[in-house]
């Protein structure tokens, strides 16, 4: 059993990862809002209701934590810089880098939400590999272009170990937006998200810092998986076209398909 400390806990994608993860591990949830936080996923939690932008709210919070899990921030693509993202995403982050740093015999990795947006101005029928270059179509996407070098800076400088997952769109259910194409290419499933999260737990890295991928088995993964099947062993089960009755299709059998899907 790790200890685990969850910051945006109660937003949507640390309510599917409180679920998943309490049984197995002990959890410190973090957010600023609780009120919508069903009582049985707090049960047997430790809660911490605390606005993280502020530095002093930092304070020892790391103290018992084996592992962070962190997603509290701005999700919107459309945030402005003054207004959001420099609080929410580079300020706050910059907060955890620093408590960790305080904590490295204690904190042994940082998983962190990163988001596709820090490469969404790439073609949309070129698929993105996390070693290709960060081209970022909105600021939302620099805000994670920051955190994925903030993380590699500390993972070399001071020796703390992280993942940044650049992750789809996760939308908690198991249909996928068939609006429009874009939706298929980036879903994550909410069964592989959580498989993504274990081997970020589970894994042995090779070097202190990690970015991987998180869309599942889509048939035209707008991001490769393969790499982070290698390195973390993730293996998606699930596939945006077959969850819509769009026929069975395995993209590994047939890795030159034309991705021209708009
Ligand atoms: N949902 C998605 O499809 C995707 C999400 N992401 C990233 O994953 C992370 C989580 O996303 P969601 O769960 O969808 O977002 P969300 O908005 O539902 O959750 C974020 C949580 O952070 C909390 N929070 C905001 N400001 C805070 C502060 N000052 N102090 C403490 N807590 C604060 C909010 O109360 C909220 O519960 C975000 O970093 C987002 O950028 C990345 C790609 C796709
Ligand atoms: O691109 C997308 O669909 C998603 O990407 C993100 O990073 C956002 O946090 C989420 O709100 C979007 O839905």
């Amino acid at each position: 059993m790790s200890s685990i400390l969850i910051t945006g806990a109660t937003g949507n994608i640390g309510v599917v990862l409180v679920e998943h993860l309490k049984k197995d591990h002990q959890l410190t949830l973090v957010d600023i809002d609780f009120s919508k936080m069903p009582e049985h996923l707090m049960d047997g939690s430790t809660i911490k209701k605390a606005d993280l932008i502020k530095p002093e709210n930092w304070s020892g919070l790391l103290e018992e934590t084996d592992y962070v899990i962190h997603l509290a921030g701005d999700p919107s693509p459309d945030a402005g810089f003054y207004d959001s993202l420099l609080d929410m995403n580079f300020k706050l982050t910059y907060n955890l880098f620093e408590e960790a740093k305080k904590e490295t015999n204690q904190v042994k990795r940082i998983i962190f939400a990163s988001s596709v947006h820090a490469i969404d101005n790439y073609p949309d029928n070129v698929q993105v590999k996390t070693s290709d270059y960060p081209r970022p179509a909105d600021l939302y996407g620099v805000s994670k272009v920051f955190m994925e070098a903030l993380a590699s800076y500390h993972a070399y400088t001071n020796g703390q170990e992280a993942i940044g997952i650049r992750i789809g769109a996760f939308n908690g259910d198991i249909s996928p937006d068939i609006s429009n194409a874009d939706a298929f290419s980036v879903y994550l499933s909410e069964r592989d998200l959580c498989h993504l999260i274990d081997c970020c737990l589970e894994a042995t890295l090779k070097e202190p810092f990690l970015l991987v991928n998180g869309v599942s088995n889509n048939r035209f993964p707008r991001m490769d998986i393969y790499q982070a099947h290698v390195d973390i062993g993730y293996t998606p089960q699930d596939d945006a076209f077959e969850m819509q009755g769009s026929g069975v299709y395995d993209f590994k059998k047939e890795p030159e398909i034309d991705m021209d899907f708009e």
